[in-house]
């Protein structure tokens, strides 16, 4: 298990050093467009989890949502501080 706070210091980690296999590096090097694609087929599956498949699942599909916001936030040289100023 992790928080949100420690997958985005892996993530910022992976970025910088960009490590061979990264899926994350890989994404990042797809773009912007192609990240957005993917963080709004999460937010799909999430509300389709949600009127659908229950809790766990529904988790399960959040917590790829929250990952691909954090890809994008990377992609776009947005930080933490950057949307926790607009909460
Ligand atoms: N938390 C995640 C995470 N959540 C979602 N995803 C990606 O999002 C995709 C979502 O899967 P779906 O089931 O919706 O779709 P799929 O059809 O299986 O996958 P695609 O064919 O669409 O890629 C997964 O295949 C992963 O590519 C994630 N990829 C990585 N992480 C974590 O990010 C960190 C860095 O990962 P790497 O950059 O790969 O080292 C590690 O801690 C990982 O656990």
């Amino acid at each position: 298990m992790k928080t949100f706070d420690e997958l985005w210091a892996e993530l910022s980690e992976k970025a910088r050093e960009r490590p061979e296999g990264s899926g994350t590096v890989a994404q990042l090097d797809a773009g912007v467009h192609a990240i957005g694609k993917k963080l709004v087929e999460e937010a799909a599956e999430s509300w389709m989890a949600a009127e659908h498949e229950g809790a766990e699942r529904t988790a399960e599909e959040i917590s790829q949502l929250l990952y691909h916001a954090q890809v994008l936030m990377l992609a776009s040289g947005i930080s933490l501080a950057d949307v926790y100023s607009h909460l």
